[in-house]
């Protein structure tokens, strides 16, 4: 015991922890370097950039670390760069460990959800800011624990710098033990110094992911110390009770309702499709969508399963690309610049912001390592440049206004569809939308949720002014809130009018089916 003690203090040991220690420093920080240097290269879209980073990891996953830790001591010094044996070790291990942090990046962030991406994009945020503020924190999120099982094997792998005479802490244990012939003491002690690095590691890598897991953050509270908000909650409305118009919006005295409508005038053209065309692959989606919005009207797309609803409306504000025909929005050509030329996404999505177009999605997308609250509020930051404080009342505003005030605080996983859905919609109406996009906001949720979201939308519809263009397969839904009916089949709009006409007297034969079906469905 005293001689294992004896051996796990020796500064001749401790020495060569430390040179352990400087060969994981570098191993990890360089290969992290790297690595997202070969991960960005991986996921880039030119070919030939993702080429040469498959074939450098290929090269470099598939030779045995010993040769790699041998080729930069001794093959580097004839191309005139010469490296001390330490810095050799540590530059090689940094160019092996870069291939795994690569796949590791890699997969993180394609775990995100391209939903989320799709709703970022939709809230003006440009590839940067993307990265920054909901593909990086969550890809890193979920990257902590491969992190902490690369460090370990970093730790153990600069034992091979042995081989090139980097006198760390298992070359050391070799030499002391060869002279002392303590082989079972030396051993020992250096099993336990090993240990306590990997427990070290451990320990750090079970902090980040406590420091970084949404959960634990709004459990502790701490981050509340310094993300002061104000104390606006207000309580959910009674259930039954529909939640009240945007504070912003005007409410006019008499609310429409479907069996006494008002006369609606609209204003000028805020939506012009003209000759929309969009395919992919073999299959042409959108085969020629004209397609006109006035200022305030609010506008149903109907029809089958695969008609292009969805695809009209990602195209509309340029989150897909066209193959033909032309969109403008609120005078905007989203995605091109005034000779028709295609733009980069980071001024794309500046357009947007202009334009003033919004966008709700199928699947919610909410940003799930943020609340409810900051989903709505932390857009207005990221791309309006709103203070803290005045983002969050604006948040909380909205969430009263759709009935959510009491899980402002909650993370999306932990509300139903219907609230995740309502939150969506707050969070695109935020930033003050002129143009409101809703791709089939209810056909995600179960039967019983629905009605909770298309009461929000139908006030919405009533009482905002808005213009909207919504498609939906609810046709009484579609009756009771759109000005106008706009039948799609095929890629192309098949019938178009008053939703009256279109959906009580259809004139085309795929309407009369459609509305056939669909109404002894929602009997
Ligand atoms: N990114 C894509 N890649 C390949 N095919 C796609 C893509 N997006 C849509 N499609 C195809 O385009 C067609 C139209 O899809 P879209 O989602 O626009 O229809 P929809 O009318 O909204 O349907 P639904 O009512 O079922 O949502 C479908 O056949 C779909 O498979």
């Amino acid at each position: 015991m005293t001689d294992f003690l004896h051996y796990l203090t020796l500064p001749y040991l401790l020495q060569g922890m430390g040179f352990t220690l400087r060969l994981l420093a570098m191993g990890f920080v360089g290969g992290l370097a790297l690595g997202l240097v070969l991960a960005s290269m991986l996921l880039s879209r030119h070919r030939a950039v993702a080429a040469v980073a498959r074939a450098y990891t290929t090269l470099y996953r598939g030779t045995p670390l010993i040769l790699q830790l041998v080729f930069v001591f001794t093959v580097l010094p004839h191309a005139g760069v010469t490296l001390t044996p330490v810095v050799a070790g540590g530059v090689a291990l940094a160019m092996n460990e870069a291939t795994f942090f690569a796949e590791i990046i890699r997969s993180a962030v394609r775990e995100v959800p391209a939903g989320q991406r799709a709703a970022g994009r939709a809230l003006g945020l440009g590839p940067a800011g993307l990265l920054r503020h909901v593909v990086g924190p969550q890809a890193f999120r979920s990257m902590v624990p491969a992190l902490g099982n690369e460090a370990v094997a970093t730790m153990k792998n600069s034992a091979l710098a042995s081989i090139i005479a980097v006198p760390e802490l298992t070359l050391r244990t070799q030499q002391l033990a060869s002279a002392t012939f303590d082989y079972f003491e030396i051993y020992f002690a250096t099993a336990v110094m090993y240990l306590l690095l990997t427990a070290a590691i451990t320990g750090l890598q079970l902090l980040v992911e406590a420091l970084v897991d949404p959960d634990g953050v709004r459990r502790r509270g701490w981050l509340a110390l310094w993300r002061r908000r104000p104390a606006t909650a207000t309580p959910a409305p009674p259930p039954g009770h529909a939640p009240a118009a945007p504070a912003d919006v005007p409410v006019p005295d008499d609310r429409r309702t479907h069996a006494d409508p008002p006369p609606r005038s609209f204003g000028e053209a805020m939506v012009e499709a003209r000759g929309l065309r969009r395919s992919y692959g073999d299959t042409e989606v959108l085969a020629g969508i004209d397609l006109m919005v006035r200022e305030g009207e609010v506008v149903a797309l109907l029809g089958p399963s695969g008609s292009g609803k969805s695809t009209l409306l990602r195209t509309l504000n340029h989150l897909d690309g066209l193959d033909g025909g032309s969109v403008l929005v609120n005078g905007t050509a989203i995605g091109y610049d005034w000779q028709g030329r295609e733009l980069p996404e980071r001024r794309t999505a500046r357009q947007r912001v202009t334009a003033g177009v919004g966008m709700v999605f199928q699947s919610f997308d909410l940003f799930e390592h943020l609340t409810v609250r900051e989903n709505v509020a932390a857009p207005l930051r990221w791309v309006h440049g709103l203070g803290r404080d005045e983002a969050s009342a604006r948040a909380d505003e909205l969430l009263a206004s759709v009935g959510m005030s009491h899980r402002a605080d909650a993370l999306p996983r932990h509300l139903s569809g219907g609230q995740q859905q309502r939150v969506g919609i707050a969070r695109a109406l935020a930033p003050r939308p002129r143009v409101l996009l809703l791709d089939e906001p209810t056909s995600a949720l179960d039967p019983e949720k629905v009605a909770e979201v298309l009461q929000v939308i139908r006030d919405l519809a009533r009482t905002s002014g808005l213009t909207m263009v919504i498609a939906t397969h609810q046709l009484r839904f579609a009756r009771e809130v759109a000005d106008r009916v706009v039948f799609m089949a095929g890629g192309v709009v098949v019938e178009e009018g008053p939703a009256d006409d279109v959906l009580l007297r259809p004139q085309h034969a795929l309407t009369r089916s459609f509305v056939g079906a669909m109404d002894s469905a929602e009997v």
